[in-house]
């Protein structure tokens, strides 16, 4: 009986000893998790705060730092990225460093070539994380000139690809541009690139990366195959690195070299069918780069799935882009038979709405006006008004003086008298 009482006695303790320790234990471990959850928070807004006082440096520098008009720029490295892709490393040719930029911003370049009498002028996104050396790189597609275009695209792309060597100088402007995010944000972010539009973008990821983002970002890269894909092991370490990254790589002409699920992850192009298979919900900044109809489309496919506009960011390069941003008012709402003179030509001629802009109205009628980017980044189109107004077809990243007005991006609002 005894002995039945003293191993009850020593279960009873044995049950309230075990009870203590998994109570201490509970205690414990609660405690740990929240000392965890506490760090992970503090470190995590470390990091904001980190990268928010980069953006903040960034936009000094730049306000400080930056150029009017060009300034000498070496190549000190030119690299083939993929078929007809190569980025150039420029530095200043006089040494001195170069201001930080904000990711997503682009260059403007003006070329002289020999075999052209007027200046050509260009834009090009810069396509790496900015660094404190000040060290800027882009990354260039040849692109072939479309037959009988009025605006000579391709022939800068082309001598970047195949002419420009390592040691040349080229004359550049700083660093601008309005496709750029808040780098503290922790909204989740997706990035849509078509081809050689994931310049910018990789800019973006880079930096994002480079700050040690937690935040959770989602690539869709679209190319038509390995041979043009660029930057390909550069994201794949990435993917391997960064665990809140998500990339889809979308092929839309693989050849028979090209390995599903090594070399991409889904056949056919980015559309808004994939993005609703892939993200669990709409409550991401979207940003977009790459060819027109392309931007068009997604931009217009995701507006109907319920993303806000403003949540958006679209951004446009050269001709084929600039008149279709998804988000642009159609320059056929603008009034069409409307008189536009070009003064010093002499020219009165009729804005019926099929131009698509002042720019191009003067170019099919024989009326020279100078021009780079065609998108409204450069300014090298600004033209005085001497009476009258204009509308944007689509917002312009370079803000014209009053009383002037871009002209690759401008349709007249009423009769128009320009000083061209
Ligand atoms: N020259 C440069 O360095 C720069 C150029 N750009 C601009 O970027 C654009 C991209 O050029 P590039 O690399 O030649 O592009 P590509 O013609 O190689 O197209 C890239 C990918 O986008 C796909 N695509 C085309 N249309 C659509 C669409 N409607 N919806 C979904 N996907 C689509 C293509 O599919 P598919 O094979 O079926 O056509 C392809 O897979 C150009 O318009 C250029 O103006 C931007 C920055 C710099």
């Amino acid at each position: 009986m005894i002995g039945i009482l003293e191993t009850l006695g020593y279960v009873i303790v044995a049950g309230t000893v075990a009870q203590m320790a998994l109570g201490l234990y509970g205690t414990w471990r609660r405690g740990y998790l929240e000392r965890r959850s506490f760090a992970a928070e503090a470190r995590l807004f470390e990091r904001r705060v980190e990268l928010s006082l980069r953006h903040a440096e960034a936009e000094r520098d730049l306000a400080v730092n930056s150029w009017s008009g060009f300034r000498k720029l070496k190549v000190v490295r030119k690299v083939r990225e993929a078929e007809d892709v190569h980025s150039l490393e420029l530095v200043a040719h006089n040494g001195r460093p170069l201001p930080r930029y904000l990711p997503g911003q682009f260059l403007t370049f003006q070329f002289r070539l020999p075999d052209r009498s007027k200046p050509l002028v260009r834009c090009y996104s810069l396509s790496d994380a900015p660094s404190d050396g000040g060290r800027y790189r882009i990354s260039v597609k040849k692109v072939p000139a479309p037959e009988g275009a009025a605006c000579d695209p391709g022939i800068v792309s082309g001598y970047l690809n195949d002419v420009v060597r390592e040691g040349d100088i080229l004359d550049v402007r700083g660093p601008t541009g309005a496709f750029t995010g808040d780098p503290a944000s922790d909204q989740p972010i997706v990035l849509i690139a078509g081809g050689i539009g994931i310049t910018p973008l990789l800019s973006m990821l880079n930096a994002m990366c480079d700050g040690q983002t937690e935040r959770e970002i989602r690539l869709f890269y679209g190319v038509r195959n390995r041979d043009q894909h660029a930057f390909a092991e550069h994201i794949a370490g990435l993917r391997r690195l960064y665990p809140t990254l998500h990339v889809v790589t979308c092929y839309s002409r693989p050849t028979e070299a090209c390995v599903l699920g090594r070399d991409y992850d889904r056949p056919g192009r980015i559309d808004l069918a994939l993005l609703r298979d892939t993200l669990p919900s709409t409550n991401y900044l979207f940003y977009l780069c790459g060819p027109a109809p392309m931007m068009e489309s997604v931009a217009g496919g995701l507006r109907d799935w319920g993303v806000p506009s403003e949540d958006i960011r679209v951004e446009a390069f050269g001709a084929a882009t600039a008149h279709r941003q998804p988000t642009e008012r159609p320059a056929a709402e603008a009034k069409p038979g409307v008189e536009v003179r070009f003064d010093r030509s002499g020219k009165t001629l009729n804005w019926d709405g099929s131009a698509g802009s002042i720019l191009a109205l003067a170019e099919s009628n024989g009326v020279a006006l100078e021009s780079g980017c065609r998108a409204g980044h450069c300014g090298t189109c600004i033209v005085a008004i001497k009476a009258g107004a204009v509308d944007y077809v689509a917002e312009p990243a370079v803000v014209p003086e009053p009383g002037t007005c871009l002209a690759c991006m401008a349709v007249p609002r009423d009769r128009l008298i320009l000083d061209a």
